[in-house]
């Protein structure tokens, strides 16, 4: 699905995504965790190609970046990010938003037809959120526009589903609701490879059997998401002292028990 190799991105003097060497197969969920500006977000946009690497080799979906139509190759994936929510058109309503993810487009500048009309609403109701057909996208709270961009992004059926920090801005009930619907996709008939940023490890649900652990732009460990949330590597990983605790659904929480004065900077903030 993805495979990275070597790859490395400059900007200004300062490496920000350095060496990295990744490949998912078919069939497994990725979470990456790592702190303020580890470099997550710019390796996404290297995956979407938004960005290309100044050394190293990228490709996804079985397709060579270089070789391939990037505007069709988005087309198959499907990514929610809070950038996204930035660009989409407040003045649309609910359903044309979920619509435009069909073409990958901020706006829609086709004929729809009527299937895709019927498709979108029944992403709407699985998503529980047909209640806002009709309402216009800036009226709606962050949780019901959260919703509305998964069913975005599940509209052109993608092979890769990104979920860059979907939970930012929820409540505790709308967070977990939230998770429980990405785990249901990802046990869904012909479910997208998902792949799930975040900074918080309760939000690892048990569908992300791998995880990546991203330091200054840097794999610091990578496997399967047992092995990676265990309470001497994040302690490693954090540089201070946590615990790492299973909790009841296969989910898991951590404690900080070292002291603060040897956190990185960016967790302190
Ligand atoms: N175009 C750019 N030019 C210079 N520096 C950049 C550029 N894009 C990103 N960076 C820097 O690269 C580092 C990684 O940024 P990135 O947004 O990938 O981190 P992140 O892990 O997604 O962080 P966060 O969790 O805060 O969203 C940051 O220090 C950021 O300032």
């Amino acid at each position: 699905m993805i495979d990275i190799h070597h790859a490395s991105w400059r900007r200004e003097q300062s490496t920000i995504i350095n060496n990295i060497s990744w490949q998912v197969q078919p069939g497994e969920h990725w979470c990456l965790l790592g702190l303020n500006g580890s470099g997550k977000t710019t390796l996404l946009n290297m995956i979407n190609g938004y960005i290309w690497p100044t050394t190293g080799s990228i490709s996804v979906l079985g397709e060579k970046f270089g070789e391939v139509d990037l505007r069709e190759h988005r087309k198959r994936i499907g990514w929610v990010s809070t950038s996204l929510q930035q660009r989409l058109h407040g003045r649309d309503t609910a359903e044309n938003i979920v619509l435009s993810g069909k073409f990958a487009s901020i706006g829609i500048y086709t004929q729809i037809e009527d299937h895709d009309r019927e498709q979108a609403l029944q992403l709407m109701q699985q998503l529980d959120a047909e209640r806002l057909v009709g309402r216009t996208y800036d009226t709606l709270s962050q949780g019901e526009r959260q919703r509305i961009l998964i069913a975005r992004a599940l509209m052109a059926s993608p092979d890769l589903l990104i979920l860059d920090e979907p939970c930012t801005g929820l409540d505790i009930f709308a967070r977990d609701q939230l998770l429980q619907r990405v785990q249901t996709i990802a046990n869904g008939q012909n479910a997208p490879t998902l792949l799930y940023v975040t900074h918080h490890i309760e939000e690892i649900m048990p569908c992300f059997n791998k995880t990546m652990l991203l330091r200054d732009g840097q794999i610091f460990a990578a496997g399967s998401t047992a092995d990676m949330l265990d309470s001497q590597r994040l302690s490693d990983f954090f540089n201070t002292s946590v615990e790492v605790r299973p909790e009841p659904g296969d989910r898991y929480s951590i404690r900080l028990t070292g002291p603060f004065t040897t956190m990185p900077a960016e967790a302190a903030e």
